[in-house]
């Protein structure tokens, strides 16, 4: 077994730490395995492969997620360089509703983060040049998109950034704040297949 989870402190918020194989070359490790993971219990189908280039240190991007019935849950890594990564628990009637947890992610550590449908997703670069990678089991759904605003009070989220030097897109920089989401979603797994 090459894989090894950690439970974070939100209810279905793991650590994926990986073995690696290193010799005189480098190293090889794997970065995900099906078999595997559902031998830890995560059952994930992954259709889409994404990956980003923030060069700013304190890119902040999120907080993201889709709603059904694109919810989509992330496998989070980082290539290059180091993040901040954040998950905000959006799951009603979870005693975890509205919190957040935060790991930091870097290019040279074996670790991802995943994140389970149902949560909001976003990070801040703590390095310039940050290359991340992360899997999604559920395809890009434009009209399914939604976010939170990253520094939202009623979140209170730790970012490690000076706020006056966050780099956002200008449509992050708009997002609602958590208040304005009244309805609870229903956080059922997608089906690719209904994308036309
Ligand atoms: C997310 C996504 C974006 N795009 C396009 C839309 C847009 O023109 C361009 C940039 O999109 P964004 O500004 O939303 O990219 P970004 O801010 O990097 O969005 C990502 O943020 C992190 C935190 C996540 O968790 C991801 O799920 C995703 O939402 O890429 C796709 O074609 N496919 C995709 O899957």
């Amino acid at each position: 077994m090459n894989f090894a989870i950690e439970r974070l402190k939100l209810e279905g918020l793991l650590l994926v730490r990986t073995r690696r194989f290193e010799d005189p070359r480098g190293y090889f490790m794997e970065t995900w395995s099906q078999d595997a993971f559902r031998q830890l219990g995560i059952d994930v189908d992954f259709v889409q492969d994404n990956q980003s280039l923030s060069v700013p240190q304190g890119t902040v991007r999120g907080l993201h997620f889709q709603v059904p019935p694109y919810a989509q849950a992330k496998l989070v890594r980082v290539l290059q360089g180091s993040i901040f990564d954040v998950a905000v628990d959006l799951r009603a009637g979870s005693p975890d509703y509205g919190r957040w947890c935060g790991v930091t992610l870097s290019g040279v550590k074996p670790e991802q983060l995943y994140v389970p449908a149902g949560f909001a997703h976003g990070f801040v670069t703590l390095e310039p040049d940050t290359v991340v990678a992360y899997r999604v089991d559920a395809p890009y759904a434009p009209a399914c998109d939604a976010g939170i605003l990253w520094n939202d009070p009623a979140l209170g989220i730790d970012w490690p950034v000076d706020p006056t030097q966050a780099v956002l897109s200008a449509k992050d920089a708009a997002l609602p704040r958590l208040a304005a989401f009244s309805t609870p979603f229903r956080w059922k797994k997608a089906v690719a297949a209904e994308l036309v």
